[in-house]
């Protein structure tokens, strides 16, 4: 039944500064900038953000459903991820709308299903021991910077299957051309002008694209399990296929999607492990219990058997999402619980924000990942109270392959190290883009 309270109107936003509004108030502290919206306006509350004036905040798992769901088709990805980091990894699966998005996104989930993630893991353990076998265990080591390392190499492996045939130069410039994209993204100079993040992302973009592409007709010729060449071969069951220019957009975007993301989950883990050192010893006796059974190679379903592990990454993505907010534009008028949303205005939907309310945690702000136990289960409390991957069609389509991954490096270094971290340590965390910690993560970590 439509309902029949009264639509309001959306206040004007509080004034921040010219140009990019409260960025820099994101910049600095998101949680702070969520709880003074809540606090001034509820769930769905004015903002000026990046240079466009008309942005709305929805926070809340109410609230985020509502655009998550997106019953009315009023929410598009599409134009906002775009003005974000379009020029970048535009025409990935995430930036396209409706029908075009649909018929993308039943091709590519050809590419991740459970056999063909199999093939994946089982291409990970040999890249991730021999990443693992160049740290040198130290006080203070920065495992971020280590993990993002483990992460690219992983990714070079699983989805270009290890680019035979391509120099470690090559491959090195390839990385660096990537970074650059990623960094360009947090840019605050957002035009094609010398010297600047986002010049030197349009030049990686561009790279990517040339060494992507030389790539192609040899991916194209031979069907191998790594994602490039599943790309090429794919079709949905009505037979759709990817263009060649559809693979190489496609490839840069996933190669985006998968790094930050899970090397922010792992350096989240590692500090929390480290500063309590009993789950450390739990997870390790699991992954010990798991490689006296079936050796140090462990497949898919004995990767899921890990429980210990997946309390804690589940805990690790909530009081850390790697995705703390999402985008999206109204193409239409809409109405977001009893607020009216003009056509065009831009939405940051804060899924961090949810994850830290104490109408749906106990003591949210707590290290406990046995919250998410079968016996507790706290994140049923609200379909979108616990959202990392997002909700809705564009629902994160490398959730599996993330915690497959996430599992796998995981087991691997419980096996090999053992690590502490001051308990009253806080991670500094740079939100300019996604939230990493800037010093690093430093933990003692010692070779076992
Ligand atoms: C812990 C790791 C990860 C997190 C927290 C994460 C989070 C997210 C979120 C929040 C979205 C939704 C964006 C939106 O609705 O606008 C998303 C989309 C997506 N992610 Fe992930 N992601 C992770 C890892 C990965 C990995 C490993 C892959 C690929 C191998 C991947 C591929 C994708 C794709 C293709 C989409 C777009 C889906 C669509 O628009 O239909 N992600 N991810």
């Amino acid at each position: 039944m439509a309902s029949t309270a009264p639509v309001r109107e959306l206040p004007p936003p509080a004034k921040g500064l010219p140009v990019i509004g409260r960025s820099l108030e994101y910049a600095r502290d998101p949680m702070a900038l969520f709880r003074k919206q809540w606090a001034a306006y509820g769930p769905v509350s004015p903002m000026s953000l990046l240079g466009k004036d008309r942005w709305v905040m929805l926070l809340g798992p109410d609230a985020c459903e509502v655009a998550l769901r997106n019953a009315d088709k009023a929410w598009a990805n599409g134009p906002a991820w775009t003005y974000l980091v379009g020029p970048f990894f535009g025409r990935g699966l995430m930036f396209l709308d409706f029908d075009e998005h649909h018929l993308h996104r039943r091709i590519m989930q050809q590419a991740f299903t459970r056999d063909r993630l199999e093939n994946y893991t089982a291409a990970m353990h040999p890249a991730i021991t021999a990443g693992l076998a160049t740290w040198t265990p130290a006080a203070g080591f920065r495992a971020y910077w280590a993990l993002k390392q483990l992460t690219l190499d992983i990714a070079t492996d699983t989805f270009m299957g290890g680019a035979d045939h391509t120099s470690r130069e090559e491959m090195d410039r390839v990385n660096r051309s990537f970074i650059a994209c990623v960094q360009a993204a947090a840019a605050i100079v957002r035009y094609d002008v010398p010297f600047t993040r986002w010049r030197r992302g349009l030049k990686g973009r561009r790279h990517l694209e040339e060494f992507l592409t030389g790539y192609l007709p040899s991916r194209r010729a031979e069907a191998t399990d790594d994602l490039f060449s599943v790309l090429c071969h794919i079709e949905s069951e009505d037979g759709d296929r990817f263009t060649d220019e559809d693979v190489v957009n496609h490839m840069v975007f996933l190669m985006m999607a998968a790094h930050d993301t899970s090397t922010i989950t792992l350096s989240t883990m590692m500090q929390l492990l480290g500063q309590h050192p009993e789950w450390q010893q739990r997870c390790r006796e699991e992954a010990q219990a798991l490689a006296d059974r079936v050796g140090t190679t462990p497949g898919l379903a004995d990767l899921e058997s890990l429980t210990s592990i997946d309390l804690v990454m589940k805990e690790s993505l909530r009081l850390r999402a790697p995705v703390p907010v999402i985008l999206r534009q109204a193409v239409k008028d809409t109405v977001v619980l009893g607020t009216r949303i003009p056509a065009g205005t831009y939405a940051t939907v804060g899924l961090q924000y949810s994850h830290l309310l104490p109408e749906y945690w106990t003591d949210p702000e707590a290290f406990d990942p046995e919250r998410f136990s079968p016996e507790r289960r706290e994140d049923r409390s609200h379909r979108y109270a616990w959202a990392p991957f997002g909700g809705g069609v564009h629902k994160c389509l490398g959730m599996f392959f993330a915690g497959a991954e996430v599992t796998a490096l995981m087991f691997h270094l419980l096996l090999d190290f053992e690590w502490s971290v001051d308990p009253a340590y806080v991670a500094p965390i740079n939100n300019h883009s996604l939230p990493f910690p800037k010093d690093g993560q430093p933990v003692d970590l010692r070779r076992r």
